[in-house]
């Protein structure tokens, strides 16, 4: 999978390429990424990316020509046909499903914003599609760049060696996570539930389904409505509710 960035902050996007799951898939081929600074798009000498806004008001948008000749550079640098996103807080809000879809494509051209916003045109010229990743005040797109350049490539074949494979296939059954523990047994006082030291899998199999699924109704009721359940999730959840019950 190829993700390109326009952004005028290449070196915070570029972090993802050097660590961790994201930086293996690049190191792997799994992941090429690249960046294109609007800036290096400008002909004035001060290399202007923005510009006051009509009708006036507070701060700057940014100018479609940089923007455009940079995404247009980054459609040509590769054969594949991109889809053009906007991260914005005018997008549709990603979700594991929003991550599926993108990640499902080939290429993408993601577009971090700053300043006010970038002009609108730019959006109808180039744009495919706009996403958020969630209703709070942001300097830049860069960040939910980076988020969507992480969620994608840990869905991409090969990303996830087998421990984290374990750890995806337990995020994507919809519910939270249950509570985790590591040694030592007890710190200040606070003992490992006994289940997770007693050996046996199938208790501890059943407890910690009970916990995702009781955690997921108490925190997060939202998720568990999407969630079709099984006959034995829908008795582990109701023993989790007569156990809690505020
Ligand atoms: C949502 C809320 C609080 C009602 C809101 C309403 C109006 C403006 C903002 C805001 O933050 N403007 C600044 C700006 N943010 C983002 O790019 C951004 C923010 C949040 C999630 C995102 N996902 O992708 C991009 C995202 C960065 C600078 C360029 C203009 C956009 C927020």
């Amino acid at each position: 999978m190829r993700i390109d960035v326009v952004t005028l902050f290449p070196d915070l996007v570029n972090c993802v390429a050097g660590c961790g799951i994201t930086g293996r898939a690049v190191e792997r081929g799994l992941l090429a990424l690249h960046c294109w600074n609007p800036r290096d798009y400008t002909e004035d000498r001060h290399r202007t990316v923005d510009d006051r806004p009509y009708g006036g008001g507070p701060g700057m948008v940014m100018k479609v020509e940089p923007l455009r000749r940079a995404v247009h550079d980054a459609r040509g640098a590769a054969q594949v046909p991109a889809t053009v996103v906007n991260l914005s807080p005018q997008g549709r809000r990603l979700d594991q499903a929003g991550v599926r879809h993108l990640a499902s494509r080939p290429r993408l051209i993601l577009i971090a914003g700053r300043y006010e916003g970038i002009d609108e045109r730019l959006v109808e010229l180039e744009v495919d599609e706009e996403w958020s990743i969630g209703d709070y005040i942001l300097s830049g797109g860069e960040l939910a760049a980076m988020v969507v350049i992480d969620a994608c490539a840990r869905l991409l074949p090969g990303a996830l060696g087998d421990e984290d494979s374990a750890e995806q296939d337990s995020f994507t059954d919809g519910l939270l996570d249950c509570p985790h523990y590591t040694r030592p047994e007890v710190i200040e006082g606070l003992a490992v539930p006994q289940v997770l030291l007693g050996g046996h899998h199938g208790e501890i199999e059943r407890w910690r389904r009970k916990q995702a699924l009781g955690r997921t109704w108490e925190r997060r009721p939202d998720l568990l409505e999407k969630l079709e359940l099984s006959e034995a999730d829908e008795r582990l959840l109701e023993e989790y509710r007569r156990e809690h019950a505020p």
